[in-house]
């Protein structure tokens, strides 16, 4: 079994993947200080309740929060006696390796998504990514991530306007009923979510005119689904990308490294 850890700057996903299926997704919240230790009671509390047989073989993590690596890595040796394939690690080999310009070190997330979204679509895909940030990953043709777009996430601008504004509350976004809000929650939620609704919509539009080409569009991460709900944003739609991702870029390890 493939034990597959996303960590985003939010959240920590582990999944467990059998060769067939994930047999279960667990999440925590990210924190650079969360032990081994730690690591180890959460997870193995899960997966007795979901009834699990543990038979952990290889592990592989995707961190754009390069200090919680460290506790991963104990967690595996420790736990499993294994040592983690790390993404973005040299000794990591990418089934298409990425074009940008020399120096840039792509987050992990974002060339796992490219693997997972290339693997099931074939190449000119964008993945739009609502993380904590909302990141726009062009895949081209062969397969390669050649750039993208970084703007702030949903919930961070949500949380940008409270920290800023003395008299803008704590809010969490939902779709809003009207365009025009009528007290302040409304408004703020209808900024935001027809804010990204637009965004969404013009970088897609403004890649595909900058490559002269129609692309398929994937959405992914936890609020992609609220924003497909309402409007056509998405070509397809797919929670579990990152991690059937993950899986591809193994699955290439194991037969090239
Ligand atoms: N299903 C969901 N409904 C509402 N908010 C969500 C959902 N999933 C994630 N979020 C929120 O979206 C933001 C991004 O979460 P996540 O996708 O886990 O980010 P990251 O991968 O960067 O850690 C966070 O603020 C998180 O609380
Ligand atoms: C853009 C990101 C912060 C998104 O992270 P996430 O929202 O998944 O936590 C991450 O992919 C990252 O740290 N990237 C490094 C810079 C780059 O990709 O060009
Ligand atoms: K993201």
């Amino acid at each position: 079994m493939l034990l597959t850890i996303d960590c985003g700057n939010t959240n920590t996903v582990f999944s467990i993947w059998d060769g067939q299926e994930f047999l279960c997704t667990l999440r925590t919240s990210t924190h650079h200080g969360r032990t081994a230790d730690a690591y180890f009671t959460w997870f193995s509390t899960l997966i007795k309740h979901y009834g699990i047989e543990l038979d952990i073989t290889d592990v592989i993590i995707s961190s754009t929060v390069p200090r919680v690596v460290f506790n991963l890595r104990v967690f595996s040796d420790r736990f499993f006696g294994l040592r983690p394939l790390v993404v973005g690690k040299p000794e990591c080999l990418l089934p298409h390796p990425p074009r940008v310009d020399e120096g840039t070190i792509v987050g992990p997330d974002r060339l796992v998504n490219t693997a997972g979204a290339y693997d099931r679509h074939g190449g000119n895909l964008i993945v739009v990514d609502f993380g904590t940030a909302t990141t726009f990953d062009v895949v081209d043709h062969d397969g390669a991530y050649v750039g993208g777009l970084i703007a702030p996430g949903v919930n961070l601008s949500l949380e940008a306007l409270h920290m800023a504004a003395a008299a803008l509350p704590h809010v969490d976004i939902s779709k809003p009923q009207r365009v025009v809000g009528t007290n302040t929650v409304a408004c703020m939620q209808s900024g935001v979510f027809w804010g990204y609704v637009g965004l969404v919509k013009e970088c897609c539009a403004r890649i595909k005119a900058e490559r002269g080409q129609d692309m398929k569009i994937i959405g992914t991460g936890g609020l992609a689904a609220l924003f497909a709900e309402t409007e056509d944003l998405f070509d397809e739609l797919e929670n579990d990308l990152t991690m059937h991702g993950l899986t591809v870029i193994h699955n290439y390890n194991k037969e090239h490294g």
